[in-house]
């Protein structure tokens, strides 16, 4: 029986796990308390305040870039629920797949008060950073969830009430979270059911585009419920099931897990396309009533480019064949305890290849924890990375905390921009690397660990050991097998390279080419931020593109048509201008000046043509003027 919990009963739940140390299993819901469990091993101190990161405005603007392709799609709901959300002074919230916030709206009264516990665009509300709370333990749990009030893991987020559902692309990838959230003195009866029902029809949409050259079987138990975002949808490529929604899934008792794998002849008998609806036989003999529509364009399959939506960690990296060699000999590598070296320029992909070592390693089902030393301080880098004692040292905190290599146990530990690691940190790190346990800052007993190791740098770590910044004996050990990513410039196929990464991040979903000159031009550029500097340019294009027309180049920004390498050099005009900021931010507000100045100074026309708002283009034409913006360091990510 659910678990009905009242301020009462939280409260006394909260005593016996959090004072007693008992279970407080019927005093509150299941899977609140397994939050309060995963929080408590995760080293979240519930007497502590959270740890907040809020990032950079310019860093949060790329974020939202990034995720215009989910930002439309979902715009129509978030619109509808803020009517809702201002009846009740609470706010519609939308994050990425890991939680970050996005976009807000709805009451800005509520929406001042949430910012003061941090909940506002910019803040990471996993739950490994902000403890219990709709949106990360949606997103944990992949269900749709309330929090209420004292069920929050943190004292000060007791003030809120949420409930969030976790949104799947067609591959069932979590794409991203919609939450309403308000005041907890005002209970939403209803706001779970909004959210969900909102969800289902965001769903629903990503469906509409991206499978043209797929068989979609359309059914349901209800023959009036097809047609509707009620239905449940299979995809098929030739016969092969590759994309569908969780009721299309479940109505024929499979999971995820099918995809890519079972055939529509082992799933039902005998279905052909029609037009109208047909009776199905569903595996338990049950009629389902249903239609399948054959393709609707012959080609080349584009079900791995919606069913993506452009998050970096779900794309299929682009590796050539030498890289592709290289990720195999480092799993067989990691997978026998050999430390593996990925050397390479920035944004070359250290971090996206080290992932996917972890992805296809024996150790995928254990975490995967990536840690930048460059950007931790140098006096916090020992302790965490290999935790501290309680009372360990001013401002430690109460409990101590276990320490990211102790988080990494059974996984892999990915030490990013490991040349530039303190000392003294060296020193612990090999120590750790010889004896395979921790010893934490303060004192306190060892305590064993099993981690594989990746570490990646741009520097010459080589040369750092002769300078004497980098221990010889560290480097020996980690450096036992080194990767040499290439930078893109050096790729023989660049073209290919491009022309992937296009398809991957949905360009080809929304039915966007990149035209023959385009594509020349986007190939000669000499990209000194590699596969990050143009994964970035092109979601922008992605993101500003008209669908259904191939990429004119006047769409490219001036340093791509005016910068290129020798070869093609000819084929576009001197570079007159000074080279300029290539960030996303830059060239989008480029492609935005551009768009004004082609609509004769009419911002409404221009706002139109780009398929954003009027206010979003005058405001981000004012930021124009404004300075740079300072961004983050990158946090060290758990997964
Ligand atoms: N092989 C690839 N295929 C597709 N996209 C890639 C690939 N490599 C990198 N990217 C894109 O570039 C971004 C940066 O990649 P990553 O963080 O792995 O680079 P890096 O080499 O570790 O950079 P840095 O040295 O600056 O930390 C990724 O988020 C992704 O969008």
């Amino acid at each position: 029986m659910a678990t009905v919990a009242t301020a009462d009963t939280v409260q006394a739940a909260r005593r016996r796990f959090f004072v007693e140390g008992a279970s407080p299993e019927g005093l509150v819901a299941a899977p609140i308390l397994r939050s309060w469990q995963r929080c408590s091993s995760h080293g979240l101190d519930v007497g502590e305040r959270p740890r907040v990161e809020p990032m950079s405005l310019t860093a949060l603007r790329e974020e939202q870039e990034r995720y215009e392709i989910l930002r439309r799609i979902t715009r129509p709901e978030m619109t509808a629920l803020r009517q809702e959300a201002r009846l009740t002074d609470s706010v519609v919230i939308l994050t990425d797949g890991d939680g970050l916030v996005l976009e807000m709206m709805g009451d800005t009264e509520f929406a001042g008060r949430a910012s003061r516990v941090a909940l506002r665009p910019g803040v990471d509300w996993s739950e490994t950073a902000i403890g219990t709370n709709a949106i990360g333990t949606a997103l944990v749990e992949r269900r749709a969830i309330g929090v209420h009030g004292a069920e929050h893991f943190f004292e000060p987020h007791r003030i809120l009430t949420c409930a969030a559902a976790p949104i799947f692309n067609p591959r069932g990838q979590l794409a991203g979270v919609l939450d309403m959230s308000g005041h907890a003195s005002v209970r939403h009866v209803h706001a779970l059911g909004l959210v969900r029902l909102a969800v289902e029809q965001i769903e629903h949409r990503l469906f509409e585009r991206g499978f043209e050259t797929c068989a979609i079987l359309r059914f349901h138990e209800e023959a009036d419920l097809v047609g509707t975002a009620r239905e449940a949808i299979l995809v098929f490529d030739g016969d092969r099931l590759v994309a569908g929604n969780k009721r299309g899934l479940s109505l024929l008792k499979l999971d995820w897990s099918a995809l890519d794998k079972a055939r529509l002849g082992e799933i039902l008998e005998a279905v052909e396309p029609s037009a109208d609806l047909r009776p199905i036989r569903g595996p338990d003999g049950q009629i389902l009533h249903g239609r399948l529509t054959p393709p609707t364009q012959t080609g080349p399959r584009a079900v791995r480019t919606t069913a993506r939506l452009p998050a970096a960690d779900t794309i299929e990296p682009v590796f050539d064949t030498a890289t592709l060699a290289a990720l195999d000999r480092a799993i067989r590598l990691v997978d026998a305890d050999v430390p593996v070296l990925v050397h390479g320029e920035t944004g070359a992909g250290k971090e996206v290849f080290a992932r996917r070592v972890h992805a296809g390693s024996a150790r995928r089902a254990a975490p995967f924890v990536a840690v930048n030393c460059a950007a931790l301080p140098e006096s916090l880098i020992e302790s965490e990375l290999f935790g501290y004692e309680e009372g360990a040292f001013t401002g430690a905190r109460r409990q101590g905390q276990p320490g990211l290599v102790r988080q990494a146990d059974r996984g892999i530990l990915f030490l990013d921009e490991i040349g530039d690691m303190p000392l003294a940190a060296q020193g612990r790190l090999l120590r750790v690397l010889q004896e395979r346990q921790v010893r934490p800052l303060g004192g306190g007993a060892p305590v064993p660990v099993d981690f594989a190791l990746l570490c990646a740098t741009h520097r010459p770590l080589a040369a750092l050991v002769e300078g004497g910044s980098f221990r010889q004996d560290l480097y020996f050990r980690i450096a036992q097998y080194v990767v040499e990513l290439p930078a893109l410039r050096d790729l023989a196929d660049r073209r290919g390279a491009i022309t992937r990464l296009w398809s991957g991040l949905g360009g080809d979903a929304i039915g966007v080419d990149l035209g023959g000159e385009t594509l020349d031009l986007l190939a000669a550029h000499d990209w000194p931020g590699n596969f990050r500097q143009l994964a970035g340019l092109l979601r922008a294009m992605i993101a500003l593109a008209e669908p259904g027309r191939p990429l004119p180049v006047s769409a490219l920004p001036d340093e791509i048509r005016s910068r290129s390498l020798p070869a093609v050099r000819s084929a576009s005009p001197p570079a007159e201008e000074p080279m300029r900021d290539g960030s996303l931010s830059a060239l989008t507000l480029e492609a935005m000046a551009r768009a004004v100045e082609e609509s004769g100074g009419n911002v409404s026309r221009a706002a139109k043509k780009l398929g954003i708002d009027r206010s979003t283009l005058y405001r981000r034409l004012i930021w124009r003027g404004s300075g740079p913006e300072t961004r983050q360091p990158a946090r060290s990510r758990a997964s």
